[in-house]
């Protein structure tokens, strides 16, 4: 697929937004987003509600307009209404609307041929699109008795039809049940290479194995971007977890371990401190916790850490070595 896609051929990026600038009324939606996507990559679009991550999307794919600023898909510029700009773009709203009285393969020939693909190459395209995204067998059914998790593909298979350089998903996993959401982002794993893929989401752990880089949006601005791992390895500090099975035992612990790792009990979690969940939905052991974060080797502060409160006398009744997650990140960036 997209053998003739000019875009994985250059050094073009993939999508330029350059000093964006929107303005709602009297609220500053976006003051200055700046957002480049390399050719090939899935990018992971992060941000609180009311973010602007919509906002800018719908800027991207020229169905809004921006007080100020440039985009540039593949080099060429996007201006609002242009056609051009959404023959080159795939698009793949949260929750897609379709005549749902239409069989998959209807609907995909109806949108084949408002988007001006050729009658004779249209059939082809649309049985190559129902069987990318999994429909195959599907394709007669009326859209009306498809679950939402078959929506979703033919959502991506419309996206798809017209071999876009560039694909945009607003929230795409968030209708989704989590068998729906793993072949969801599974089929979006399959395209990885053949197309440049920008996904927006609240749900962290489905861009943990997914995207190349995430950005996190705070305000209209891009505050923070970079892989999994380089964001991690500057903003999420390993933790080792200690469960204990009662508040005596868990304040001994924190006594004990409090001048080893020279941190003061009273701080916070957030101040890279000791910290005591209390959530009644946790087993017994676990609502009795403290989080210790760490740099350096795991095995010389676990060892550390055991040998202390084994001469406290105090004996864990859980004790995990807990990697942060994008949630964690995140909550570091913009929480
Ligand atoms: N057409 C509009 N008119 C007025 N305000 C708008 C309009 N579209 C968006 N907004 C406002 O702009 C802000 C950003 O909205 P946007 O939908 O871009 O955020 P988002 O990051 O996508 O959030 P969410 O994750 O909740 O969809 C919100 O406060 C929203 O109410």
């Amino acid at each position: 697929m997209n053998d003739n896609n000019p875009s994985l051929k250059t050094d073009a990026k993939a999508l330029e937004v350059q000093n964006l600038f929107k303005q709602f009324q009297d609220k500053q939606v976006l003051q200055g987003l700046n957002l480049t996507l390399k050719t090939g990559e899935i990018y992971g679009f992060v941000g609180k509600n009311g973010a602007g991550k919509t906002t800018a999307m719908r800027i991207i794919l020229g169905l809004e307009t921006a007080n100020s600023g440039s985009v540039h898909i593949a080099g060429r510029p996007v201006h609002f209404g242009s056609a051009a700009a959404n023959r080159q773009v795939g698009y793949l709203s949260d929750v897609p609307a379709f005549y749902d009285y239409l069989s998959a393969e209807e609907y995909l020939t109806l949108c084949g041929r408002v988007t001006g693909i050729p009658a004779s190459a249209l059939a082809n395209r649309v049985q190559a699109m129902i069987a990318t995204v999994g429909l195959n067998g599907s394709g007669h059914q009326r859209i009306r008795g498809f679950s939402r998790g078959m929506k979703q593909r033919l959502g991506i298979a419309q996206a798809l039809l017209n071999d876009p350089q560039l694909l945009i998903c607003d929230e795409p996993t968030s209708a989704l049940d989590p068998e729906g959401r793993h072949d969801f982002l599974q089929l979006i794993a399959n395209l990885r290479t053949t197309m440049t893929i920008l996904l927006s989401t609240h749900i962290l752990t489905d861009m943990e194995e997914l995207c190349d880089r995430v950005g996190f949006v705070d305000h209209g601005r891009l505050v923070e971007e970079g892989s999994l791992q380089e964001l991690r390895a500057k903003y999420a500090h390993p933790l080792l977890r200690l469960g204990f099975a009662d508040a005596a035992q868990a304040q001994q612990a924190q006594r004990a371990l409090a001048p080893l790792l020279q941190l003061q009990p009273e701080q916070s979690k957030q101040a890279g401190g000791i910290s005591f969940s209390n959530s009644p939905s946790t087993s017994a052991a676990a609502q009795y916790e403290i989080s210790l974060p760490y740099s350096g080797s795991y095995e010389q502060t676990a060892h550390l850490a055991l040998q202390t409160l084994l001469k406290a006398g105090v004996t864990p009744a859980r004790f995990e070595q807990v990697n942060p997650s994008l949630d964690d990140v995140f909550m570091e960036v913009v929480g």
